[in-house]
This record gives structure tokens, C-alpha cells and sequence, in this order.
């Protein structure tokens, strides 16, 4: 066996979630703090596997101008995020943008594999009406899963943890992991952990959520990114204020707890409806 190798087989990654602040309206100066925080969580003594970046990460919530400022079809968001993947063979869950297609500005996730393949894309499909997202914004239209290294993962934006059912059926399609790219305020942080942690406990898969920093209008993003494990333990969790959180997880550890508590089997979905 070589002794590269150990890691893929027993599928441990280091995450990072870069928990940064989001100049309002200003793209090129997201990306360009984003990529320096992305180089700086590559300088850890534990490099990670995984980079996980914020949602929304190229406009913040500049909705009155959105329809300027969204990336053309995520053009250039996913120019740099696949280049910086290859260069540094990195897999990137590029957190969410603004990206327009066919006249329509979507909340859109990418996903990048390390030899910078996009292998993922998902657009939000719950719009948060109290941000006002429904008026400037569509919905997606479906639920995506994707593969990493051989691992099947889900996707879930911000306010879609709200909705168990969509974390629920990822969890049915095979995901052992849940990226969660957000932009919550304040006074919500009580309701951030507490469903970010059920969604992990009843579906028995890592949450790897990555949530911004900052002050943007009346809104205080308070952070608290976080890695909760399969039995609902916090493996890593950020404070208030730009950083770099970093944790590993091994995922033969969602087999061992399905095994422990089969609910998988013990469901009983003909009596829920
Ligand atoms: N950007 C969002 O979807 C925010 C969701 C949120 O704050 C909530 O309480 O839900």
C-alpha cells in the first residue's frame, strides 16, 4: 500500500470552511479576498481535501442590483474556482453565487473536483422571503447529489436546512455529507445550530456547513461555521469573526452509526403522508 494512499481508502479529508466577510455588490473583491484566505488554508499543516466557501459569496445580498452584477452563467466564478482546484488539487464546494442564465438569477453552488472538473451544480430551492429572495431570484428545480473521490455528497443551501424532507431524500439517494453554504443573521443563531445538528443526528451524515461574517445592512452574519459528525457531535465550530475553520472527518464513521441505529430501516414513510 503506499503511504499516500491511507487516507482516500479509509476516506478521512480535512476540511476547511472560510468564513469570511462579503463586500456587498463587489465581485472581483470577494473573489479576490476569498482566493487569499483559500491560499492561506492550503499553508495548514493538515491541508485540506475539501475548501467550502459561503453563499452568495460574489454579491452578498445586493438583490436591487442583482440582475447587473450576477456572473453571466457563473462564467468567471467558475473560471477561477476550477482553475485554483487543478493548480492546487483541491476539491472546492464553492459555497454559492449569483449567476445568471436565460434572463434568470439563480443561487447557484458549484462544485469542483481536484483535477478542477465541475462536477456538481446546484441552484437553491427554497428562496427566503425574508431576505426577499422570491422577488429578485428563481428557484431551483431539483435536489442534487454528486460524487467526491467516490464519495456521495448533498447539497443544501442556507435556508434550505429548514426543510428535514430535502436533507431526508439526499440521505435516501446515498449522501453521507451535507454542504451547507449560508448567509445567516443574527438573532437566529439558536436556530442554526440546533437544525444544522438535527439534520446530522436523524440522517446520520456529516453537516458541513460554512456560514459568513459581517455586517451588510441590517444584517449581522454571525459565523458559526461548523462540522457536525453522524452521531451529532461538533467536530469544529467558528466564532464570530473572519477565519479559517478546519476539521477532519472520516466517513466510515456514517456506516458505523446506520448500523448502530438503523432508522434507515426502521422508517415507516407508508404512514407519513
Ligand atoms: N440566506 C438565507 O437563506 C438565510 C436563512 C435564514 O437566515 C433563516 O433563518 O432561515
Amino acid at each position: 500500500m503506499s503511504t499516500e494512499q491511507p487516507d482516500l481508502i479509509q476516506k478521512k479529508w480535512n476540511i476547511a470552511l472560510i468564513q469570511s466577510d462579503i463586500v456587498l455588490g463587489e465581485p472581483k473583491v470577494n473573489a479576490f479576498r476569498l482566493k487569499q484566505l483559500m491560499e492561506q488554508a492550503l499553508q495548514a499543516e493538515s491541508r485540506p481535501d475539501v475548501i467550502v466557501l459561503p453563499e452568495m459569496w460574489n454579491t452578498g445580498y445586493a438583490l436591487t442590483v442583482i440582475d447587473d452584477i450576477a456572473d453571466l452563467q457563473g462564467m468567471e466564478s467558475k473560471a477561477w474556482l476550477s482553475d485554483f482546484a487543478r493548480e492546487h488539487s483541491v476539491q472546492i464546494v464553492g459555497g454559492s453565487v449569483a449567476q445568471k442564465t436565460d434572463g434568470q438569477v439563480r443561487n447557484t453552488m458549484y462544485v469542483f473536483d481536484r483535477q478542477g472538473e465541475l462536477v456538481s451544480e446546484y441552484s437553491k430551492i427554497h428562496l427566503f422571503r425574508l431576505m426577499e429572495e422570491e422577488k429578485h431570484l428563481a428557484a431551483g428545480e431539483q435536489r442534487v447529489t454528486f460524487e467526491l473521490e467516490g464519495v456521495t455528497a448533498g447539497s443544501s443551501i442556507c435556508y434550505d436546512i429548514r426543510f428535514p424532507e430535502l436533507a431526508r431524500s439526499l440521505a435516501l439517494s446515498g449522501a453521507k455529507v451535507m454542504f451547507v453554504p449560508a448567509e445567516w443573521p443574527h438573532p437566529r443563531l439558536h436556530h442554526w445550530r440546533t437544525l444544522l445538528s438535527a439534520r446530522a443526528i436523524e440522517n446520520q451524515m456529516y453537516v458541513i456547513a460554512c456560514n459568513r461574517v459581517g455586517v451588510s445592512g441590517k444584517d449581522s452574519f454571525f459565523g458559526h461555521s461548523m462540522i457536525i459528525d453522524p452521531w451529532g457531535d461538533i467536530i469544529a465550530e467558528g466564532g464570530e469573526a473572519e477565519e479559517i475553520v478546519t476539521g477532519e472527518i472520516n466517513l466510515s464513521i456514517v456506516d458505523e452509526v446506520r448500523k448502530r441505529i438503523p432508522i434507515f430501516e426502521d422508517r415507516r414513510p407508508d404512514l407519513y403522508i
